[in-house]
This record gives structure tokens, sequence and C-alpha cells, in this order.
């Protein structure tokens, strides 16, 4: 073991066999950003390790895919929403797992399904019989360019800002007019963040967790959450939680045509408010992996460093949508129907290639709260995106991929052609070196007591913390 694992051990053991570890609710609406906040706060951990639960919809669990290569342990649930799926036992074996000294955890993180019920989550991690289990608050993320829409179609979203613990208005580059203001209102006396792709400071999370209950009083409370009988009561209601009314479509299928693909995404239904996945593109010679967003109306695509096998695996969640209809129409786009694409046929999909600069703030250490640098339209504070690229050679990296992403797909160059080791390479985990931080404990971040985690998801019940 390294000296920093020794280190580790003994802390863990000093803190004694009453050590609670903290729990906190990450929770907001579809897109909202949840899965980006957490790649962030475990790629700026720095030593704090991390557990997670993840909760998706769709048979292919994408937002446990992509937290998978840099999270200390990791339970996921798929295929139904927390706060329905399970009751507390249920949620309790889910965190006893992540919380058992033996994995010497420092914070377990719960990321909500995106129509997950905030309350609902807040209660079961409250109502845990297990000793080691700390509430440590409700991290809401409102989406500063969706919310005053969703306000008006889903009214408890006023609520769940309401009862957070912390909001983070997050999207802040694309914010509606007065949307803070509107937020600012909603939240009341907790404190509402700026940010841009999640980036908040770790520290706030991890320092106002971390504090045992006798240390005097805990930073995120739950004071202004009301537990009266009355909303008890409407727990069991589960008709009026939003996923009662959206449809989760998943569909897995081959390569995908890239201009079919981008005339789906122009023209996709309006009940479609989320979709997300990885597909793959190109002409046979030369295939692309791209990991496909879109929220509303936004629509963004990221070329994969690492892509696994040559399939397409979307989920498609909506309102009111034809969910068979919806499966077809992607159905249509892969190769398989469409035929092979020639060259020209990817710059329909280029244009919704996002700016990697953008992500580069992941990959960053020095990450601020909000409130240094730059100012959006909506007059908010937010941190430089291009200043939290403080590693050279992330920054190069970012560069020059997106410099090959777009000059090849323009010009024809093979020089972008699937090469067939990354081919091979099933890892859709983030390229390590992304994330390097010079500043890092050396030791690698995976779950001691249970490494295999570190590349794979674990169900509760394989989870042998002896090991
Ligand atoms: N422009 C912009 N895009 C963002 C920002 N934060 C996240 N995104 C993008 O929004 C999309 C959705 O982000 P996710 O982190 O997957 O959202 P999520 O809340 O986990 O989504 P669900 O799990 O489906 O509820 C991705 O394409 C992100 O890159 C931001 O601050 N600005």
């Amino acid at each position: 073991m390294t000296a920093s694992g020794q280190q580790r051990r003994r802390g863990a053991a000093g803190r004694g066999a009453a050590r609670r570890v903290p729990v906190v609710i990450l929770a907001g609406f579809l897109g909202a950003g949840k899965t980006t906040l957490l790649n962030h706060l475990l790629a700026g951990a720095r030593g704090t390790r991390i557990g997670v639960v993840v909760n998706d919809f769709g048979s292919v669990n994408v937002d446990a895919l992509s937290v998978a290569g840099q999270v200390d342990s990791m339970v996921s649930l798929e295929n139904g929403c927390l706060c329905c799926a399970v009751d507390a036992s249920g949620l309790d074996r889910m965190l006893s797992v992540l919380t058992d000294p033996a994995a010497e955890l420092d914070l377990v993180v719960v990321e909500a399904s995106g129509l997950a019920e905030p309350r609902s989550l807040v209660r079961l991690v409250l109502a845990s019989e297990d000793p080691y289990v700390e509430y440590g608050g409700l991290v809401e993320l409102v989406d500063a360019a969706e919310f005053p829409a969703l306000r008006e179609r889903h009214p408890e979203l006023a609520d769940q800002v309401a009862m957070a613990d912390l909001v983070v208005l997050n999207k802040v580059d694309r914010a509606a007019d007065g949307v803070a203001d509107l937020v600012r209102e909603l939240a009341g006396p907790t404190p509402v963040l700026p940010a841009e792709f999640g980036r908040i400071d770790p520290e706030l999370l991890f320092d106002r967790v971390t504090a045992a209950p006798d240390d005097g009083p805990r930073q995120l409370t739950f004071d202004d959450l009301r537990l009266a009988e009355a909303d008890a009561d409407d727990h069991d209601d589960h008709s009026t939680h939003a996923h009662a009314v959206y449809d989760t479509v998943t569909v897995e299928t081959g390569p995908l045509h890239p201009r079919r693909f981008a005339a789906f995404l122009e023209a996709r239904p309006a009940g479609l408010y989320r979709m997300k996945g990885t597909v793959t593109v190109g002409v046979p010679a030369r295939r692309e992996g791209y990991e496909v967003h879109t929220v509303g109306a936004y629509v963004r695509a990221e070329r994969v460093a690492r892509p696994g096998d040559r399939g397409s695996r979307l989920v498609l969640i909506g309102a009111g949508v034809d969910a068979e209809g919806l499966r077809a129409e992607v159905e249509k786009c892969s190769t398989a129907v469409a035929g092979e694409a020639v060259e020209q046929d990817l710059l329909p999909l280029l244009r919704y290639v996002a700016d990697p600069s953008r992500d580069a703030g992941d990959a960053g250490e020095d990450v601020d709260a909000g409130g240094v640098d730059g100012d959006t339209a909506d007059g908010l504070d937010v941190a430089d995106p291009a200043a939290d690229i403080t590693d050279p050679v992330v920054a190069a990296e970012f560069t020059a991929a997106d410099a090959v992403a777009r000059d090849d797909a323009v010009a024809g160059d093979d020089a972008v052609a699937w090469d067939d080791d990354m081919a091979r390479d099933d890892d859709m985990a983030r390229d390590d070196d992304m994330v390097a931080d010079d500043d890092a404990e050396p030791e690698p971040t995976g779950c001691v007591a249970h490494p295999e985690a570190f590349d794979t998801l674990v169900a509760p019940e394989d989870f042998d913390p002896e090991r």
C-alpha cells in the first residue's frame, strides 16, 4: 500500500467505528447537468473518496457509464426511479454498501434521475437505519436555459428549489432572461450558485458535509424542508411525479447514417424533451463515436475519445410521445436501413459538435464557485471557463482533438480513422489523461475494497466489502 493509502486507512480507523458518511442528493430536472456536475466533483475530489448511487431511466444506463471511470465506488439502479422503485430498506441496502467503513469513502452522492421526486429521496435518506449514513443535504440543479418554460409545465419544480439546501443555477451561459431573479426568489434564504457545466467548487460540498454532527451546526441543513404529515401523505401518490407522464424509450442499434441522424435531431417531436446516449457514425472504413445530448431545443454532440463497440445506444424521454414511432424513427437512421454514408454526410452532424474547451473545465483543478470572472447576459457572475483549463497538457489535448475532429471531417482526411485498437477498447470511461491532475495524490482512486468497481458497475448484492 502506498503512503497515502496507509494514511487513509489510519485516518479511517482514527475516526472510529461510528464514523458516519454524509449522503448528498443531487437532483434537478432532466438534462439540468447533474452528471456533468458529478463528473466535475469527481475530477476535483483530490483525495476525497466519493461513492455514487446513480439512478437512470432506460436499459442503457448512460449516466452510470459516464461516471464509471472516475468514481471510487458505485451502485446503479436502472429502469426506474429511486424514489418509487425502492423503499427505504432498498435504498438503505445501497447506501450500506457505500458507507460501510471497509469501503473507506468520505462522501456518497446520490444522483437522482431527472424525473425523481427529491422530497421522497430526502425522506428515504433521513429514514435510513444504517448507523453510518448521515444526510448531507439536497443540491438542486436548475437549468438556467429551460427553467422558466419548464416551471409552467411542472409547477412542482418551484417547490424543489424551495426545499433545497443548495441551488446550483447551471447553464448560465444560456440563461433565459430574468431566470436568476426568479430562482433566487423561489430559493428564499437558500444559497443560489451560478455555474457553467456544473463547475462549482468541490470543497463547497466536501467541507460542508464532512463535519460530524457534534462538530457544530451543519452547513447543509434541511431546516426549510417541510416534513409535515401532510407532505408525507402525498409520498405514496407517485402519479403526481413527473415520471408518471414521461415515457422512456431505449434504442440499441448499429452504426447510424450521420446525415439521416442529423435530420432526425432537427425534426425531433415536440414532446421529446431529453435524449442521451452514444452513437457510432461515419463511413465503413472510419467510424467515430459521439456522445449525444438533447435537452429541450438544445442539441450537443461530443466526440468520444475511446469509443467502445460500433453500436449506438440512445435513451429518449418525452411526454406524450409515440414511443414505438420514435424507436422506428431512430432505427431508420441505422446504416442497416439507410445504407452507408460518404464523407460529406458527416457535415450536418458536425454542426452540433460542442466546443471542447467548454468541457475542459471538468479536468481543471482551479474551480470557482462563481462570482469572479465574466458576466453573462443575465448578469450572473461565473468563472471564466477558459480559465479552468489550468493544465497545458489537458488544454492542448482538447484543442488537438477539436482540430482533428473538425478538420478531418471536413477534409476527409484519414487521420481520425477509427483505429482498430480503439475499436477493441470497450471502455467507455473517460480517458484518464484527460482528468489527470498533477497535484492529485499518486494513488489511483479506484475502490480499494472493490477494485473492479473502477471499471464495472457493481450491483449492491454483489458487493463484498471484505474482498
Ligand atoms: N451550454 C451548457 N450545457 C451544459 C451545461 N451543463 C451541462 N450541459 C450539457 O447539458 C447536457 C445534459 O447534461 P447532463 O449532465 O447529462 O444532465 P443530467 O441532469 O445528468 O441529465 P439527466 O440524467 O437526463 O437528467 C449535456 O450535453 C451537457 O454537456 C452548461 O452549463 N451549459
